[in-house]
């Protein structure tokens, strides 16, 4: 696969205080990537450093193969910011044909994007009368004006519904199924599981996991839960026969490595009748993001 964005050992400080150290990571066509960290972890930085407004202090940063800041890299990447603003007495078509002429691309490819985000219906209607998931909707389109091969999507999602959310991811699969290369920060991290192909951490500058998320899991090693819920009388008799710990008056909780889990349920089955429900949950996204960014850890019961 094509690297579309390359960046190798890439630092970047600010007086004495690094805010990106030695980053070296690619993202290439058609891949959807999410960075995710905490405040402060240099996210921005990076971008800054992708769109060419702040320079690598050390390291290689390639944008398509050319470096940020020059005009084939400017031609390659997009970027949505966080909070979209645009000219509320302008319409959403306006607002596309005033971008399309600015980037010099085909306006009716730029107008059928409309269509795309699903503001066709609305894209007549001005901009301040729309929601803030249309907005962003119309931010999307805008981004996409010219087909880049690099989208950066700053924290898209924030402010959304639920459904606005999966819509939005809806059409970001799309695009990268055409062959984009998408990068995106974010702090929801549930919402970005099955819809990222790989999930990369900073923590204070440094890349400290850079993987798709089934192979972060497996890295964490972290604990899967088991939920049973019985008709025992006496759950705490429950949750010390099956080594875990009770919930409430009927249901047990047990934390277990992968590799222990079939045999965990097998104990469970082996009760019988008297269980009238279990609910195995994997690590989530969440816990997966605290062990790499060193907030806690889980502790395993057997
Ligand atoms: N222009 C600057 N001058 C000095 N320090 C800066 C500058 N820009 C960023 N920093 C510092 O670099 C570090 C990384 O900041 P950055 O904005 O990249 O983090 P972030 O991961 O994007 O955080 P957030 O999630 O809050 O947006 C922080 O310690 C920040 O204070």
């Amino acid at each position: 696969m094509t690297a579309i964005l390359e960046s190798r050992s890439v630092c970047r400080d600010f007086g004495r205080h690094r805010a990106v150290d030695r980053v070296s990571l690619l993202v290439s066509a058609g891949e959807r990537v999410a960075l995710l960290g905490h405040n402060g972890a240099g996210k921005t930085t990076l971008f800054k450093m992708i769109l060419g407004f702040l320079r690598p202090s050390e390291g290689t940063l390639l944008v398509a193969g050319h470096p940020p800041g020059s005009a084939a890299a400017r031609r390659a990447v997009s970027y949505l910011p966080e909070n979209v603003a645009f000219q509320k007495s302008l319409t959403g078509r306006e607002i596309i044909r005033f971008y399309a002429k600015l980037k010099r691309a085909d306006r009716a490819a730029a107008e059928a994007l409309l269509d795309r985000v699903g503001l066709g219906v609305a894209a007549d209607r001005r901009v301040g009368t729309y929601s803030k998931g249309m907005r962003q909707r119309l931010g999307l389109a805008q981004a996409l004006i010219g087909a880049p091969r690099l989208l950066l999507l700053d924290e898209p999602t924030s402010g959304l519904d639920p459904i606005s959310r999966q819509e939005f991811y809806e059409i970001v699969t799309e695009i990268a199924a055409r062959g984009t290369a998408v990068f995106l920060s974010s702090h929801s991290l549930t919402e970005l599981e099955a819809k990222t192909d790989r999930v990369a951490i900073m923590r204070s500058g440094r890349l400290v996991a850079d993987a798709p998320l089934a192979k972060l899991r497996a890295e964490a090693g972290l604990p899967i839960r088991i939920r049973v819920e019985a008709t025992f009388a006496d759950t705490d008799a429950l949750a010390k026969q099956l080594g875990g710990s009770r919930v409430n008056g009927c249901a047990v909780e047990i934390l277990c490595s992968a590799d222990r889990k079939v045999e965990r349920l097998n104990a469970i089955g082996a009760l019988g009748a008297a269980i009238t429900d279990i609910d195995v949950t994997p690590p989530s996204l969440d816990d997966v993001y605290r062990h790499f960014s060193g907030e806690t850890d889980q502790g395993e019961q057997s």
